[in-house]
């Protein structure tokens, strides 16, 4: 089992240690660590956020392990080099179309939320985010207006194939899960989305075992909060996707909780090759301190476990780890407790 490890910026390195230290603690066997540079840290080493040879490494690994890209230092760069232009390349060099984000209440810690507990309570959803189209690859660019004003573009856009392929994936999900799928849109504006419900529609006739609405993203915005669990499983475009899931986070408890599994359609002799990320980013605002909690970094590292390896007893044993670890009151400052990022790995690590 190859797994590249990329941490990053920012607190990347740091949530990435205590990742790897669950991961060692397993004791799987035939591990093989493999650490590459990404992000403001390649810049800076290779000239490149995204070096050829990190994505040569990624390419022959049959999972990647993401820690977070982003530098303050380098938001004036051209748009090519930033930081961010690694994760975008890897996905889609990567063909990883597929991004599930799980945002789960843990029975007992529902006072975590941010919401009432008897609301955060019933929290159980699955957020399928298509991550190779929309706004993200468009066409972009500034360009002078026939008034003389500069303007800033960025096409939105989806073909019926990427439509098709991640509403598969979210079907096949609802299938797997409470039997319900919502997909969230702005049809009633964009026509990007409508072609995006039009599709949906058409695949759901191939699904009849699954109950497909549609909601449009502002409402939806509005019903995460209101009531998050009425949704089983979400499907969503890229930008509405990524908007929603941070959203989503704080449902549950914090951004530091949320992993995500970023899936296409390469199979390695173990399982979907996958790429696994946090869903938040590089936290410039804590980095350094040994403040930021490492839960969503261990739990990605879970989903790794399950989609790109088969290994669903070990996937759960880290979950419930650190499920153990939040019920002992192993909190990190996100979540008001005092822990550090080591100390809370060491926690999960402890109660695998
Ligand atoms: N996939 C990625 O690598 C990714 C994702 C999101 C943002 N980013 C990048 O990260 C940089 C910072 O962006 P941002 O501030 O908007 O979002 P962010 O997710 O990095 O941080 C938002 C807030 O949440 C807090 N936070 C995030 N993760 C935390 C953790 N594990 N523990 C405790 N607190 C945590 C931060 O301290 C900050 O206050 C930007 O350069 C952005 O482009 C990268
Ligand atoms: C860093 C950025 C490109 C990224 C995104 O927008 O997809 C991030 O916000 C995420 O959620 O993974
Ligand atoms: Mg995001």
């Amino acid at each position: 089992m190859k797994i590249a490890l990329l941490a990053g910026d920012g607190i990347g390195p740091e949530i990435m240690e205590e990742a790897v230290r669950v991961l060692d603690a397993l004791r799987l066997p035939q591990v093989t660590f493999w650490r590459g540079d990404v992000g403001g840290a390649a810049y800076r080493r290779h000239g490149h956020p995204l070096p050829e040879e990190t994505l040569k490494m990624c390419r022959a690994a049959d999972a990647v392990l993401f820690g977070a890209v982003g530098d303050p230092e380098c938001d004036n760069l051209e748009r090519h080099l930033r930081p961010e232009q690694a994760i975008l390349g890897l996905r889609s060099e990567l063909g990883l179309f597929a991004n599930l984000r799980p945002a789960a209440a843990m029975p007992g810690l529902e006072d975590l939320s941010a919401l009432r507990p008897e609301i955060a309570r019933a929290i159980d959803l699955l957020i399928v985010r298509e991550l190779n189209g929309d706004v993200y690859f468009g066409e972009k660019g500034t360009r002078t207006t026939p008034g003389g004003q500069r303007e800033g573009y960025d096409v939105m856009a989806y073909s019926e194939s990427e439509v098709r392929r991640i509403a598969h994936t979210a079907f096949r999900a609802a299938q797997g899960r409470k039997g319900r799928l919502c997909s969230v849109d702005k049809a009633n504006v964009l026509e990007t989305s409508q072609l995006w419900r039009d599709v949906v529609v058409e695949v759901s006739a191939e699904y009849p075992d699954v109950a497909l609405s549609h909601m449009y993203v502002d409402n939806a915005a509005m019903q995460l909060v209101r009531n998050p669990g009425q949704f089983d499983v979400m499907v969503t475009g890229n930008l509405f996707g990524d908007i929603l899931s941070d959203q989503a986070s704080m449902c549950v408890g914090s951004i530091g909780l949320l992993a995500s599994a970023s899936l296409g359609e390469q199979q390695t002799e173990f399982g979907t090759k996958g790429l696994f990320e946090p869903i938040h980013g590089s936290a410039p605002d804590i980095a350094g301190q040994g403040a930021a909690n490492p839960m969503a970094m261990i739990l990605s590292a879970a989903m790794m476990l399950r989609h790109s390896f088969g290994r669903e007893e070990d996937a759960a044993r880290v979950e419930a780890a650190v499920a153990q670890a939040l019920a002992d009151g192993v909190k990190g400052a996100d979540l008001g407790g005092t822990a550090g990022t080591k100390d809370i790995g060491i926690a999960v690590a402890e109660r695998l």
